[in-house]
C-alpha cells in the first residue's frame, strides 16, 4: 500500500531540478556536511556513517550498515533509524543543487524488515523544485543495490539561509561551526550560488 499525501505532490508550476555545475561528478563521494551529523558525520560515534555518492542528474546512491545499536526488535533495525537513513540520503541531494535546505515533510513506507548487519542500499533523486520547495524520493534495498525493496520515502525540503542554523542552533555548536572556516565559507557560498 502506498499513499503519498497531497503536500508531497509538486504543484503544476514546479520545474525539473538543475544540477549545479560545480556539483561533485557522478561516482564521487559527497562527504559529510557536518562532522557531528547523526546521519553522515565521521566524528559522530553514535551515527549512521552514511556514505553518499553523486549519481547522474540530481540523484545519488548511499550505503548504511545496520549495527547492533540500531535495533528496534531483536535483530532488526528500528524504523526511526531507517527513516533517518532515508532523510539523510534525501537531504544530501541538496548538495548537488548547492542549496541549503531542511526536511519539512518525510513520508516513509516500511516494506520489509531489515536485519542487523544488513547493508541498506539507498537511491535518491530530486523530482521537482518549486520556489523554495524541493521534492525528492528515495528507496532502500537489501542484499545489493538491485535487491528487494525494504523502505522508501518521499520528502519535501524547504530552502533556508545559514541564519536558520545560527538563529536556532545551540550556541556552543554554532560557534564551533562558525569557527571552522571551511564549514562557514562553504555554507555562505551555497547561499549566493544560483
Ligand atoms: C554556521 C552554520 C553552518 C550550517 C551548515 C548547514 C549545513 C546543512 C545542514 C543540512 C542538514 C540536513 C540534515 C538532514 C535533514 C534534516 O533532518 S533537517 C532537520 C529537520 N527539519 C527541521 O528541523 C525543519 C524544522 N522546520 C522549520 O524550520 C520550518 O518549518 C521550515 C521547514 C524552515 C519552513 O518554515 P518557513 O521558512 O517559515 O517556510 P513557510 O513559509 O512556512 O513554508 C514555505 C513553503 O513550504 C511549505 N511547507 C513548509 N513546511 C511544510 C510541511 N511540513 N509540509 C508541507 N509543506 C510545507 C509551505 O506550505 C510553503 O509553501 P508555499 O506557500 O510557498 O507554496
Amino acid at each position: 500500500m502506498r499513499g503519498t499525501s497531497a503536500a508531497l505532490q509538486p504543484p503544476a508550476d514546479a520545474t525539473a531540478p538543475v544540477r549545479h555545475p560545480e556539483a561533485p561528478a557522478p561516482g564521487e563521494l559527497l562527504g559529510a556536511h557536518y562532522g557531528q551529523c547523526f546521519g553522515c558525520g565521521g566524528e559522530q560515534p553514535h551515527g549512521l556513517h552514511l556514505e553518499a555518492r553523486a549519481g547522474e542528474g540530481v540523484s545519488l546512491t548511499a550505503e548504511f550498515t545496520v549495527k547492533i545499536a540500531h535495533q528496534g526488535a531483536p535483530g532488526l533495525a528500528h524504523g526511526g533509524i531507517l527513516a533517518s537513513a532515508l532523510d539523510e540520503a534525501l537531504g544530501s541531494l541538496n548538495w548537488l543543487l548547492r542549496t541549503i535546505a531542511v526536511t519539512g515533510r518525510l513520508e516513509t513506507d516500511f516494506v520489509r524488515p531489515v536485519p542487523v548487519d544488513a547493508v541498506l542500499h539507498l537511491q535518491a533523486e530530486v523530482t521537482a523544485v518549486a520556489g523554495r520547495k524541493i521534492y525528492a524520493t528515495a528507496t532502500g534495498r537489501i542484499g545489493g543495490p538491485d535487491g528487494p525493496l525494504a523502505v522508501r520515502a518521499d520528502a519535501l525540503f524547504i530552502e533556508v539561509k545559514v541564519d536558520h542554523f545560527i538563529d536556532h542552533g545551540r550556541q556552543e555548536e554554532i560557534q564551533a561551526a562558525m569557527d571552522d572556516p571551511d564549514q562557514f565559507r562553504r555554507a555562505r557560498a551555497f547561499e549566493v550560488n544560483p
